[in-house]
This record gives structure tokens, C-alpha cells and sequence, in this order.
């Protein structure tokens, strides 16, 4: 055997010193097999440069711009490695990938499958969220492992099985990331697990003074392959960056008409907050754009994420709703557009997202919407990295007017008008959050008007911006300043409202007046399809603690007159059936854009104001502050009748709230059971073994710290009837067929449903008589 491998060696050694790594064929091996099957057959230039490298043993740190193929530059020698040492089972951990998400832990997993299939080496895929004893059982069988850094610093603590003693290659991917996770001390802990003696690769699209840090200590006389550090530019040359200045309260506005206007494209949306992802992507799909509206951001459980994740590798055309968990090496194939509807924190992660598209060779077209108070600092930041980007206008022709339909949304539906309200407060702490101050200024935000953008009546009160206002002020006091003015000022536009500037952005675009009612159905029709294919997970209420934080943040509201346009403001705007389904007429907006004709600006676009009605319905909480600040003496009998109506009314949304929670809770014991032995499903493949892409269920992919907190989670699959339950269990029944304990798994399962859930025992669920038998008929209801 010893005598073989030096052999395999000297004949690698030979054939790489003999010729560069110019196409795959050259590999001697099984993997051209792997490759060839799955397309691959000319190298990027990044797999060219670094392969060679790394299979002469090197150290390797790569950089290449997105989408350049660095995940193959490192699965390839990878697999190469283990292949000319006759790595066997027996010899434990050969080859540790740690990348920064599960998502692109789970996606790097798939490529080697696919690549690796002819191979006998056992891979892993340990992202957290199951059984550590199980996963003690099985990891020292595993060859290949791909895990994220949290969950391999526990099992090197935790798990007396788990030997990296032998480990003869480390790779991280996206290694910058991995470290703005705040994972620089996990990773530091793991290297100093690991043998001194072993081949380090290091790979990311954007090269931070963190990352060479790492690279010092982890890497040992590396070569350093940069392949476009040259380069004019640092985003791929096929990619068409524009970017646009738009008013805060017009941005909702001006989504709609883009994705009205490209019906066939695919298209990521990258927002800075989740609550922002969950309100937006509820509200689009009551829209109905006409094309389906996916959302994917970290609330979700993982199960949940894996499915939006594989729904919109699937789709020919949709939008996706994302955070910025959406932003790193993921690589969705045909994405046309990328628009970063919030502005991104760095030119670091704006260079990520717009990576999202324009991959490989393929086309793109990236579009960053700013503020007009953050287009200096940004454009200098990107001018600074080499990001070509050139300003267009927004044709205020073309824009669509959504907000009255938003507000009739809202008024209707008291849970989404609180996660409006979220998504208010949230993108503001983003906002707030951002290191950069040049770029980020919270203070400059026109706060009513954004609340009417988002179908708000009223802004809700920001607590923490008024602590934060209400320091300046005490310090300023201090200091003797000039600026108690100033600042005052500020406290002004956070809690007064200018009717003014109310009235102005009330009119400032008007509703459809007329839906071609053939174009409606269809565009129905495609949304239902993404309320089918995502809404059961975003149908689902907030994590409790958002709960609470809207309570916190929010317990009284600012009321904010509104002033709705009169019909005949309507006329001066456009009817949006004229730009309907054709995606041809998002050329008018591209033709626009190129005649640099695209201008949305309130000031420029005035429009008659007229009072027409006053929206949404009273609150019941309003009308009592209300009353209370007003001060007034002596009671108001018609006033304190209404607000006994309206407390009346909000007692009887808290009551179906109640009977909601616990339907939530009944159904969450029996999701909890389903999602458990979901968590004890295998992520280990044997390569050899693996067969179609298609066998491996995303969804097995466990998720710990959601289903133990994640109260929107649990609501989502509260939804889910039974039967779909039911249909969920069956699927990942015959997704055992690649685990290594495919027989064990669905006895386990059964065996714990028939502990736990036996239907004979009374449920108790704290509830009165006649609570018990409203709740039983919501619950034969839902069933049905
Ligand atoms: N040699 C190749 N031939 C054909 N396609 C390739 C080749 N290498 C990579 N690709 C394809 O290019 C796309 C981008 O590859 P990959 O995801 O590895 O890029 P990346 O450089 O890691 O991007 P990011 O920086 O965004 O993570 C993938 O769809 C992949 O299948």
C-alpha cells in the first residue's frame, strides 16, 4: 500500500510540474468523471492558478471576484488529495471546509457531491442543530467534512470520538465573513486544535485586513493568488452597475414599478433588516406583482430557508426578498437583477450582493437604490474599490403609487399593521446601527413620511432614537454648545409631525385607478403561486421577542394626520395596466434609464392635496392617548363611548389571540416532534453512493435555535395542516435512502410520536369551558 501511494505521488508530481493546469482532462483521476458529468471542463482562471498550486502541497490564499468558480478551485485539489493518499474510511478526517452560513455550507456540500461522486470517501455536513451525541456517533467516520465554525469548535470539546489529528487539508471560504461573524476567537480555538502539519487553503471574493491576519496565522509561506488584483474593476466585467437617489418614502413606491415592469426577470432584493424581508414580502404578495415573491431571511427556520432557497434556484423568473445571510456565495443560477433596496453597510458587502448575479460568464444588471443623504459617502467608497457605477434616474412617469392599497391592507389587518410597524422600527435601528456615520444618518430620515409609505397612519414611536436624541441633548447641555437648537429640531421630526410634509408625500403619487381585470387574474394567479410556495412561513406571527420589543418600542403611537389624494390628483398618475405582463415595457424604463431621464423627486412632482378621508380606523389605544394628552377636563361622552367600543374590539382581537396561541402551542408539540426527527436525519453521504442532486432533501437540514425560540417559525407550521404534515414525513421518509441509518430513523420517529402524543390522554390546555370549546372549534376549522 505504501509502496502504491508513493507511486500516485511521483506521478502527480511529475504531471504538475510537467504541465500547467490549464482544463480539467488533465486531471489523471476519477474526478474528470465527476466533472465532466457535471459540466465542468475548461478552468476559471482562479482554478488555474491555484489548483496547480495546491496539489503541489502549497498553502494557498485565493481571491477572485464573485462568481468566479473559487468553490471548485479548492473541492478539486481537495478531493485530489485524499484520492492519491488511498484515504479510506479508516482514516478518519482528512479534508475540514468551514465556510460562514449553513446555507453555503449546504451548497458547497452539494458541489462535492456532484463532483466527488465517483469517489469512495465518506463527506459531512455539520451545521448545527442536531444530537451532538449522534453526530459523536457518526463523525469519525466522516472523511470530508463541511461544517460551520461554532458547531466543530463544540464537537472538538465535546466529542471524545472526534480526532482532526490526522487532518491533511483546511480550507476556509469566505473567510472575511467567517470573521465579521464575530468568529475570529472559534476560529482561532480550532486552528490550535488542528495539526501544525497540514495544507491550508483560504478563499474569499474581497480581501480584508482580518483575513491576512488569519491568513499569518494560519497559513505557512502561503502563495497568494489574487487573481484581478489588477483588474480595472472589482465586480465582474459583465455586470451593469446603476445606481438611483430616491426619498425614503418613495422607495416601497418605486419597487412595485420595477418589478411591474420586469415580470420575467429574476431578481434578488437585499433589505437591511428581517423584519423589513417579512413585512414587505407580505404586503408584495397581497400586491400580487405578477410574478412570485419568495423571502429568505434568518427568522426562518432552516428547514424553512432550505425550501425558499431551492424554490428560487427553480424558478425561470420570481423575486427574492432577502437579507443579507442571502449576500455570500450562494449562487443562484440566472439571477438578472440584483437591487439593494437598503444601502449596504460597506463596499465590501455591496460588492457580495450585486455578486448574486452576473456569475460565471452569464450577464447581469445590479441597481442600488440610495438616500440622498447617503449617495456622497457611498459613491466615494465604491469609486475607492474599483465598483464602475453611474447614476440613472427614475422616470416618476413610470412609478406606481402603492400606498393607498397598502393602507387599505393595513386596515384591514391589524397583524399586518404591526409588522409594519416592525419593519419601521427596525430598518431605523439599522440604520442607526451602521458604523459608517458619513453614509448612515438616522436623524435625517423624514420619519412621518415614511411611516405613510409602509401604509402607516402613524409613525410609531422609536424609543431607543428618542433616549439616544434625549443624551445629544443632555451632553451638548453639558458641553455649552450651539447645537441645542439643532438638536431640538431633530426631537421635532422624530415625534411631531409637519403636516406639511404629510400632506406633500400623501400626494405625492397617486393609487391605480383601474386594473385590467384579465391582467389581474393573471397576476393573481402568479402570486398565489409564492403565497403557496413561501407564504406558510411568512404567514406565521413574530418571535415573542419581537413581540415584546414592539411593545417596547412602540406602546404609543404619534399620530399622523393623513391626507389621501382626491380623485382628481388620480388622473396625474400613471394607471399601471399600461405597463402590464409585457416585460418589453420594462425597456421604457431601461430606455429611460439610458436617455438618464429617471427622476423621482417629491419637491419636482407636486401634486394637488386634497383632504379626503381620514385612514386607518381609530385605535383603541390611540383614542385613549389621545385623550389623555389632551388634557382635557370634564368627560367627553361620545368619546368615552367610542373608546369603549374600540377597547370592546381590541378585547376581542386579544381573546383570538389567545385561542390562537394556544392552537399555536398544540400544534407546535406535534411540529416539534416532526422537526426532532427531522434533526435526526443524516447530512453524511458517502460519495460514491451519492446519486441525482435531487436525492438529497435540503430540508432535512436541522435548525436548533429556531424551533427552540422562534416563535414565527412555530406559527408558520402551525399553519400547515395535517395532512401536509403528514405528506412532509412521508417525503423525508424516502429521503433516507442516502443515510447511513436509513432503517432506524422513521421507527425512531414513530416510536416517539406514540410516547408523546397519545391521543387517549386529556390535553390540558389552561383554558375555561367555554375558552376549551372556541378553541376546539378553531382548531376542527383549521383542520378542515
Ligand atoms: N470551470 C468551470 N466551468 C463551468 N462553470 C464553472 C466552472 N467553475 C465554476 N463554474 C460555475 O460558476 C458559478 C460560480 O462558481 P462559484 O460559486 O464557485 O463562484 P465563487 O467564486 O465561489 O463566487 P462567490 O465569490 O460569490 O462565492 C457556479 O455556477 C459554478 O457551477
Amino acid at each position: 500500500m505504501g509502496q502504491t501511494k508513493l507511486n500516485i505521488f511521483f506521478s502527480f508530481l511529475f504531471f504538475f510540474l510537467l504541465f500547467p493546469f490549464h482544463t480539467f482532462s488533465s486531471l489523471p483521476t476519477l474526478q474528470i468523471l465527476g466533472l465532466q458529468e457535471a459540466q465542468y471542463r475548461v478552468v476559471t482562471e482562479i482554478q488555474r492558478q491555484t489548483i496547480g498550486l495546491a496539489l503541489q502541497g502549497k498553502d494557498v490564499l485565493g481571491a477572485a471576484k464573485t462568481g468566479s468558480g473559487k468553490t471548485l478551485a479548492f473541492i478539486v485539489p481537495a478531493l485530489e488529495l485524499l484520492y492519491r493518499q488511498q484515504w479510506t474510511s479508516a482514516d478518519g478526517l482528512g479534508v475540514l471546509i468551514i465556510s460562514p452560513t449553513r446555507e453555503l455550507a449546504y451548497q458547497t456540500f452539494k458541489v462535492l457531491r456532484k463532483v466527488g461522486k465517483n469517489h469512495e470517501f465518506s463527506a459531512g455536513l455539520i451545521i448545527g442543530g442536531k444530537d451532538l451525541k449522534e453526530e459523536s456517533e457518526r463523525i469519525h467516520h466522516i472523511n470530508m467534512l463541511i461544517c460551520t465554525p461554532g458547531r466543530l469548535l463544540q464537537h472538538m470539546d465535546e466529542t471524545s470520538y472526534f480526532y482532526a489529528s490526522d487532518l491533511q487539508m483546511l480550507i476556509l471560504d469566505e473567510a472575511d465573513r467567517i470573521l465579521d461573524m464575530g468568529f475570529a476567537d472559534t476560529m482561532n480555538a480550532i486552528i490550535e486544535n488542528l495539526p501544525k502539519k497540514r495544507q491550508t487553503l483560504l478563499f474569499s471574493a474581497t480581501q480584508t485586513k482580518s483575513v491576512k491576519d488569519l491568513a499569518r496565522l494560519s497559513l505557512k509561506d502561503p502563495e497568494y493568488v489574487w487573481v484581478h488584483e489588477k483588474a480595472k474593476f472589482s465586480t465582474p466585467a459583465t455586470l451593469d452597475q446603476n445606481y438611483v437617489v430616491c426619498e425614503l418614502q418613495q422607495k416601497v413606491n418605486m419597487l412595485y414599478s420595477f418589478l411591474r415592469t420586469h415580470l420575467k426577470k429574476k431578481s434578488i432584493v437585499f433589505f437591511a433588516s428581517c423584519k423589513e424581508v417579512q413585512y414587505l414580502f407580505r404586503v408584495f404578495c397581497k400586491l400580487q406583482p405578477g410574478l412570485p415573491v419568495l423571502a429568505l431571511h434568518g427568522k426562518q427556520q432552516q428547514m424553512k430557508r432550505m425550501e425558499v432557497y431551492t424554490c428560487f434556484v427553480r424558478k425561470k423568473a420570481a423575486v427574492l426578498f432577502a437579507t443579507d445571510i442571502a449576500a455570500r456565495g450562494l449562487d443562484f443560477p440566472a439571477v438578472n437583477w440584483v437591487i439593494q433596496f437598503d444601502c449596504p453597510e460597506d463596499a465590501n458587502t455591496y460588492i457580495h450582493r450585486v455578486g448574486r448575479t452576473a456569475r460565471y460568464k452569464e450577464g447581469g444588471e445590479a441597481l442600488l437604490v440610495l438616500l440622498p443623504s447617503e449617495e456622497k459617502g457611498m459613491v466615494e467608497q465604491l469609486a475607492q474599490r474599483k465598483v464602475p457605477i453611474s447614476e440613472i434616474k427614475i422616470n416618476p412617469e413610470k412609478l406606481t403609487d402603492i400606498q393607498k392599497r397598502m393602507q387599505a391592507f393595513l386596515a384591514q389587518d391589524q397583524e399586518l399593521k404591526e409588522k409594519a410597524q416592525r419593519c419601521f422600527v427596525s430598518y431605523l435601528r439599522s440604520v442607526y446601527l451602521m458604523k459608517n456615520k458619513e453614509v448612515f444618518d438616522v436623524f435625517k430620515l423624514p420619519l412621518a413620511e415614511y411611516a405613510l409609505s409602509l401604509g402607516l397612519a402613524m409613525a410609531p414611536r422609536v424609543r431607543f432614537l428618542q433616549r439616544v436624541q434625549k443624551q445629544l441633548y443632555v451632553n451638548e447641555a453639558a458641553n455649552g454648545t450651539d447645537h441645542l437648537e439643532e438638536t431640538e429640531q431633530n426631537e421635532n421630526t422624530l415625534t411631531l409631525v409637519n403636516e406639511e410634509t404629510v400632506e406633500k408625500c400623501g400626494t405625492s403619487f397617486s393609487g391605480e385607478t383601474s386594473v385590467n381585470k384579465t391582467k389581474e387574474k393573471q397576476r393573481r394567479k402568479e402570486t398565489e403561486e409564492c403565497s403557496a410556495s413561501s407564504g406558510s412561513a411568512e404567514e406565521s406571527g413574530e418571535s415573542e421577542d419581537e413581540s415584546k420589543e414592539l411593545s417596547g418600542e412602540e406602546e404609543k403611537e404619534i399620530h399622523v394626520p393623513n391626507r389621501l389624494p382626491n380623485s382628481d390628483s388620480m388622473q396625474f398618475f400613471e394607471d399601471d395596466d399600461d405597463d402590464d405582463e409585457d416585460d418589453t415595457e420594462g425597456l421604457d424604463l431601461l430606455t429611460v434609464k439610458q436617455r438618464d431621464v429617471f427622476g423621482v423627486a417629491a419637491k419636482d412632482n407636486p401634486a394637488p392635496v386634497s383632504l379626503v378621508q381620514q385612514w386607518p380606523p381609530v385605535q383603541k389605544s390611540n383614542l385613549a392617548q389621545g385623550d389623555e394628552e389632551e388634557d382635557a377636563s370634564g368627560i367627553n361622552l361620545d368619546k368615552a363611548k367610542e373608546i369603549l367600543r374600540e377597547e370592546d374590539k381590541f378585547d376581542k382581537e386579544e381573546y383570538r389571540k389567545k385561542v390562537k396561541e394556544k392552537h399555536r402551542v398544540i400544534c407546535f408539540s406535534c411540529n416539534s416532534l416532526f422537526v426532532a426527527s427531522q434533526a435526526e436525519e443524516e447530512t453524511v453521504a458517502f460519495l460514491a453512493h451519492s446519486g441525482s442532486e435531487e436525492e438529497f432533501d435540503p430540508s432535512t437540514l436541522p435548525d436548533p435555535d429556531k424551533y427552540k425560540d422562534s416563535d414565527a417559525e412555530q406559527d408558520s407550521e402551525s399553519e400547515d395542516s395535517y395532512s401536509e404534515l403528514e405528506e412532509k414525513t412521508g417525503r423525508k421518509r424516502r429521503s433516507y435512502n442516502n443515510s447511513v441509518t436509513a432503517e432506524e430513523m422513521p421507527l425512531k420517529r414513530r416510536k416517539q410520536f406514540s410516547q408523546e402524543e397519545d391521543p387517549c390522554l386529556p390535553l390540558d390546555t389552561g383554558l375555561s369551558l367555554a375558552e376549551d370549546e372556541e378553541l376546539v372549534l378553531h382548531l376542527l376549522n383549521s383542520h378542515n
